[in-house]
C-alpha cells in the first residue's frame, strides 16, 4: 500500500517523504509548487503536479496506486497573510481540504494524517495547553484550520475513515543529515529570518511586538524540530493503521521560548552578532502557546529525541549554507 502526502514538496512535507521512504514505504507526492521546490522531493518519491483541491486527480492517484493512507500538508501557512487574504485561506485550506477529504472518503482512503496548528487555541498563554483546551483562534489561518479539523471530525462519524489532526506548534530546524529543509522564499518565520540574517541574506532582524504581556514583552513560542515532526506522523500513521481512534494531538515540547530568546539562540549557535530591531506587533500573533504533548506520548508512543532548541537552531543553519551553495550553484 502507498502513501499520498500532499504538499510532499514543502518544509516538512519533504522531511516527512524521506521520513517514509527511509521507513520502507511507497509514496505518491502530490503538489501543486506554489512554494514548494520539485528538488526537495526524495528521488524515490512518484512526484505529481497538481491542485489538492481537484478531486478527479486525487481520486485517479488514489485508485491507482492503491493508496490507504493519506498525510495532508499542503495549505497556505503564513498568519499576517491570512488576515489581509482571508478568503485566499479559506479557499486553500478549508475549500480545498474539503475535496480531499471527499475524494479520500469517496475511494475507500481510511487513514487521514492533517497538518493542524496550535494556532486554532488563539492566545493560550505561557503554560502548556491540552487538547481540550477552548479552541479561540485569533486569525483566519487559525480559524481554516480549524474548520478542517470539524470537517474530519463529522466525515469520521459519518464514515468508514480515521483521522489525526496534528497540532504542530512552531516547526523548526532541518533534516540532520542535510538532504532537505525549510527553503521557503521569503520566508516570515523566525529562526529562519533569523538564520538568514546571520549568514548575511538579510541585513537585520525586526522583533515584532516587545509590549505584549509575557516575560519578557515578546510573542512566546514552542519550538518543534522537523524531524521530531515527522516522526510523529509515522508513529500515528501506525497508530490508526492499528484500529486507533480519531484524534487532535498537539505536537511541540512543552516549553517556551520569547523571539528575543530565539534571537539570542541564533547569535550564539551562528557566532555572529548580527543587527537586531525591535518593531510594532503583526497582524493575527497571539502573545504565547505552549504544547502540553502528553496525548500523542500516550496514544502513540511519540518520544522526541531533538528537543533542544540550540540543536533546532544549529540544523536550520547547516541547511542556510546548503542552500546557500545550491543557489550559487543554479
Ligand atoms: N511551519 C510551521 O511552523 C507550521 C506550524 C503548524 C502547522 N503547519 C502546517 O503544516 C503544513 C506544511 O507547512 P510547511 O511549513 O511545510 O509549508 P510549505 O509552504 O513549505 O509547504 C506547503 C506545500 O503545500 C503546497 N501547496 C499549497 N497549496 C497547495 C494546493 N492547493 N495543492 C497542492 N499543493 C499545495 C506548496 O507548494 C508547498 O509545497 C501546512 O498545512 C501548515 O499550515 C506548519
Ligand atoms: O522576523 C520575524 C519573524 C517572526 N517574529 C515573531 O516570532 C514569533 C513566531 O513567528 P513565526 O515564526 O512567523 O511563527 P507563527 O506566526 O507563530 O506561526 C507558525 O507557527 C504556527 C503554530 O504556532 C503555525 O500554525 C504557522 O503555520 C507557523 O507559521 C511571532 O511572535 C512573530 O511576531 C519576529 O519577531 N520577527
Amino acid at each position: 500500500m502507498t502513501v499520498l502526502v500532499t504538499g510532499g514538496a514543502g518544509y516538512i512535507g519533504s522531511h516527512m517523504v524521506w521520513r517514509l521512504i527511509d521507513g520502507g514505504d511507497d509514496v505518491v507526492v502530490l503538489d501543486r509548487l506554489s512554494t514548494g521546490f520539485r528538488w526537495a522531493v526524495a528521488p524515490e518519491a512518484v512526484f505529481v503536479e497538481g491542485d489538492v483541491g481537484d478531486e478527479a486527480l486525487v481520486g485517479r492517484l488514489i485508485s491507482e496506486h492503491g493508496i490507504d493512507s493519506i498525510i495532508h500538508f499542503a495549505g497556505s501557512i503564513v498568519v499576517p497573510e491570512s488576515v489581509a487574504d482571508p478568503l485566499g485561506y479559506y479557499l486553500n485550506n478549508t475549500v480545498k481540504s474539503r475535496a480531499l477529504i471527499d475524494a479520500a472518503v469517496k475511494g475507500g482512503v481510511e487513514n487521514f494524517i492533517f497538518s493542524s496548528t496550535a494556532a486554532v487555541y488563539g492566545d493560550a498563554g505561557t503554560e502548556p495547553v491540552v487538547e481540550t483546551a477552548p479552541t479561540f483562534p485569533l486569525s483566519p489561518y487559525g480559524r481554516s484550520k480549524l474548520m478542517t479539523e470539524l470537517m474530519l471530525q463529522d466525515s469520521a462519524a459519518a464514515h468508514d475513515f480515521r483521522y489525526v489532526a496534528l497540532r504542530y506548534f512552531n516547526v523548526a530546524g532541518a533534516d540532520p543529515k542535510g538532504r532537505t529543509g525549510q527553503s521557503t522564499k521569503g520566508a516570515t518565520h523566525l529562526i529562519k529570518v533569523a538564520s538568514e540574517t546571520a549568514l548575511g541574506k538579510r541585513d537585520k532582524i525586526e522583533i515584532l511586538g516587545t509590549d505584549y504581556d509575557t516575560p519578557d514583552g515578546t510573542c512566546v513560542r514552542d519550538y518543534i524540530h522537523v524531524s521530531d515532526l515527522a516522526n510523529a506522523h509515522a508513529d500515528a500513521l501506525s497508530y490508526l493503521k492499528a484500529g486507533g481512534t480519531s484524534l487532535a494531538a498537539n505536537c511541540g515540547y512543552g516549553h517556551g521560548y520569547s523571539v528575543r530568546e530565539v534571537v539570542d539562540a541564533v547569535k550564539r549557535v551562528s557566532g555572529i552578532d548580527f543587527t537586531v530591531v525591535e518593531g510594532p506587533r503583526r497582524a493575527g500573533d497571539v502573545p504565547a502557546v505552549v504544547a502540553d504533548s502528553a496525548l500523542a506520548r500516550a496514544k502513540f508512543g511519540w518520544k522526541p529525541i531533538h528537543d533542544d532548541l540550540d540543536a533546532c537552531v544549529s540544523t536550520a543553519l547547516a541547511w542556510e549554507e546548503a542552500l546557500s551553495r545550491r543557489n550559487q550553484r543554479d
